[in-house]
């Protein structure tokens, strides 16, 4: 369980991140989204105990990371996958923190193993290694100490489209067996395939937080019908509010039934009727980021 509670960072008189509050609980992927400078970085340090908060608390079961008694072995950290030693080879790497976390050295092999990087790569100089090499090792060293919860910025990065496919099943697979994932991320069909959960940030302070089906699901129904005006005062005279879509289509504040169900009452003719927000979270990004910095926005889906 990850609970960030109140959490404001200032440096000097500029506040980055703002009295931001989330949870990401046990069996859940959590998508950490925002613009560039949004805060999120900022927001998973002060997680993992390399930034201190100016004031609010960020805690994994309970704890700050400090106060953990073997974190290592409690949250698996991967903030920068370019930091890691050029000259040591994957396996001396993963060697290494699974001495430090005193964690039994056969590990390494297993988690090689799972990240892909089993046989020659295990063996090949980190600094020869592609950033998605890296991205894997470092989810490797994040893995090694069998912990209960990940923390991840931006892991995606630099993978390929097979290697993102791979990430989402090995997220999905640890979350499903009862962990707790937290991800930043600027790769948001990504975070729309794995995520349960939402939090996005702009400008230090959150703009919306909730289930990717509250977040993506609440945005009405597309419904059209070969004579717009019937079909518009149709759905008015039931009490649901529409307003104009792409092209000729309406979009109704209500679910697909209700909007049927009023068409129908009245004899008003469809010709598509389905939820709308297919566009997902792209569209849902851009919407609540449009202006970054401002922090003015309010939350679409209450905490
Ligand atoms: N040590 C620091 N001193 C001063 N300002 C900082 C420091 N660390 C981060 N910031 C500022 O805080 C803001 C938030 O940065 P942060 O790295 O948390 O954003 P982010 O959402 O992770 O962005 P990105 O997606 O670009 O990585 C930025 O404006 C950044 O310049």
């Amino acid at each position: 369980m990850i609970t960030v509670d109140h959490l404001t960072k200032r440096y000097g008189a500029r506040t980055v991140v703002s009295d931001v509050s989330f949870t990401c609980t046990p069996g859940s992927v959590t998508g950490f989204l925002g613009p560039n400078g949004a805060g999120k970085s900022t927001t998973l340090r002060a997680l993992v105990g390399l930034t201190v908060p100016t004031s609010g608390t960020a805690t994994i079961a309970g704890r700050a990371h400090r106060d953990l008694p073997n974190a290592g072995r409690q949250v698996g950290v991967l903030l920068d996958a370019g930091a890691q030693h050029a000259g040591r080879t994957g396996r001396e790497t993963l060697t290494l923190t699974a001495m430090v976390l005193g964690v039994d050295t056969e590990r390494v092999d297993e988690v090689l193993g799972q990240v892909g990087l089993a046989g020659r790569p295990a063996g090949t100089r980190v600094g020869s290694y592609s950033l998605g090499m890296r991205q894997r090792l470092g989810l490797a060293g994040a893995l090694l100490g069998d912990p209960e919860v990940l923390v991840l910025d931006e892991p995606a990065n630099g993978l390929d489209p097979e290697g993102i496919w791979w990430m989402r099943g090995l997220l999905r697979g640890f979350a499903d067996r009862g962990g707790t994932v937290l991800l930043s991320s600027h790769q948001l069909r990504e975070v729309e395939a794995v995520a349960d959960q939402l939090v996005v940030i702009s400008g230090g302070r959150i703009v919306a937080q909730g289930s990717k089906t509250e977040l993506l699901g609440r945005r009405g129904t597309v419904v059209r019908g070969p004579d717009r005006a019937v079909l518009a005062r149709a759905l008015q005279t039931a009490g649901i509010a529409v307003s104009a879509g792409d092209d000729d289509a309406l979009v109704a504040d209500a679910d697909p039934l209700a909007v049927g169900q009023a068409a129908a009452a009245a004899g008003a003719v469809l010709t598509e009727l389905g939820q709308a927000g297919g566009e997902g979270l792209e569209e849902l990004f851009r919407a609540l980021t449009a202006s970054p910095g401002t922090g003015t926005q309010q939350p679409a889906v209450a905490a």
